[in-house]
């Protein structure tokens, strides 16, 4: 037997490397084995549950759903956490209603989650999926899957910290900010390479301008009147360039971290009325899912230990200052439009943004 430890980074975990897998193989709608002590586990994501997959899961015998407390608290169940539904038959268009419909209702019993079951919610979450899984405990390994430890999982997020590294910089020019340059690292928690600009030569021994900009296809590149993402994003680089430089880390959190996929989910919802934190809701998420902790060891890397953050989001300055930053802030509001004046005002009332917002009564 060849040796091949030495073909994993140094500092990268075993634990690391297969929830990673484990992660690909979920995205990609295949099962994994997730264990934890003397239990074993398939986790399917319910997500992508087809005709085929639920034949095969009903053929194997006693499958449940797990759902986040979020999700069952819409479906009319009040719980402290997640829970456990029995699916006798595997029938796709009742899970398809319990995952997604925002009428659906529960008529069946809801069972507390153990651990490793928990396990396969954040799982998904860290995937980018809709924390809804498909589980049946086995009683013997299954040739094939993928496997993963409950306890990796737990542990992932924080570990990825520490792996995080600077791939490389180059200058690019940018509209307004010609001397700019793009840092990418990988590593950390999300899916993709991060990227930090660096727009002007900012003065890194006294507090920086920093921005932590968490990805907004949506806002950032098309424009979407429906946020202030792209907004603040382009007045951040012109104000960073017109004062001294600064540092911005555009962070791989599409969606409030929730993903692509759930935020156009999301708009639809949006789009019958529900507000933008209900909307999440009701696909099973808590109010904000980002985690920052990343974004610090990024400005670590960089050499920036005292930042001055253009925010109007208390967590985020909160995030940075437990990760033991100085931090003082800076307000950077984008543009309010007809569209997005709700949004600005839901994130002011529900989520503690420190935002201007004059809503305009139906008589104004
Ligand atoms: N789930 C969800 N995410 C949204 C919605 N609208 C925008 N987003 C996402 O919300 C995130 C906004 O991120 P940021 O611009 O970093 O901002 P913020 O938390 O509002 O804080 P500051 O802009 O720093 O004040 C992006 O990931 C967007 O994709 C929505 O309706 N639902
Ligand atoms: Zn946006």
């Amino acid at each position: 037997m060849h040796d091949i430890s030495g073909l994993f980074p140094a500092h990268e975990s075993l634990g690391a490397v297969s929830v990673e897998r484990a992660i690909a193989e979920l995205r990609a709608g295949r099962p994994v084995m997730l264990t934890e002590t003397a239990v074993r586990l398939l986790v399917y994501p319910a997500e992508q549950l087809d005709s085929h997959a639920a034949d095969s899961l009903a053929r194997i015998g006693g499958a449940r759903l797990i759902l986040s407390e979020q999700r069952l608290g819409r479906l009319g169940v009040e719980r402290d956490g997640p829970g456990l539904i029995a699916l006798p038959d595997v029938n796709l268009d009742r899970i398809s209603a319990l995952i997604l419909d925002e009428d659906a209702r529960i008529d069946s019993p809801v069972v507390p989650p153990i651990p490793a079951e928990e396990a396969a919610l954040d799982l998904l979450r860290l995937a980018h999926l809709l924390p809804a899984a498909l589980l049946i405990r086995l009683d013997a390994p299954v040739a094939g899957l993928n496997e993963v430890a409950g306890c990796d999982i737990r542990a992932f997020r924080a570990r990825k910290i520490t792996s995080l590294r600077l791939i490389g910089r180059a200058p690019v020019p940018l509209e307004g900010a010609p001397h700019s340059e793009i840092a990418v690292f990988r590593g950390g928690e999300g899916l993709r390479d991060q990227a930090a600009v660096i727009v002007g030569e900012p003065d890194l021994s006294g507090p920086v301008h920093v921005r932590l900009h968490s990805a907004c296809l949506t806002g950032d590149l098309f424009g979407s009147l429906k946020c202030d993402c792209g907004d603040q994003l382009r007045h951040t680089v012109k104000f960073m360039a017109e004062n001294g430089g600064g540092v911005i880390l555009y962070l791989d959190q599409e969606g409030r971290g929730n993903g692509l996929a759930t935020k156009i989910r999301a708009y639809g919802l949006q789009a019958k009325g529900y507000d933008t934190y209900d909307a999440d809701e009701i696909l099973g998420f808590g109010l904000d899912q980002r985690r920052f902790g990343y974004a610090a060891r990024m400005l670590d890397l960089l050499g920036v230990t005292r930042v001055r953050l253009m925010t109007n989001n208390p967590k985020k300055i909160e995030a940075l200052r437990a990760a033991g930053l100085e931090v003082s802030d800076q307000r950077i509001q984008g543009r309010p439009t007809p569209h997005n004046i709700h949004y600005l005002a839901t994130k002011r009332d529900r989520a503690g943004h420190l935002l201007d917002v004059d809503v305009p009564t139906a008589e104004d």
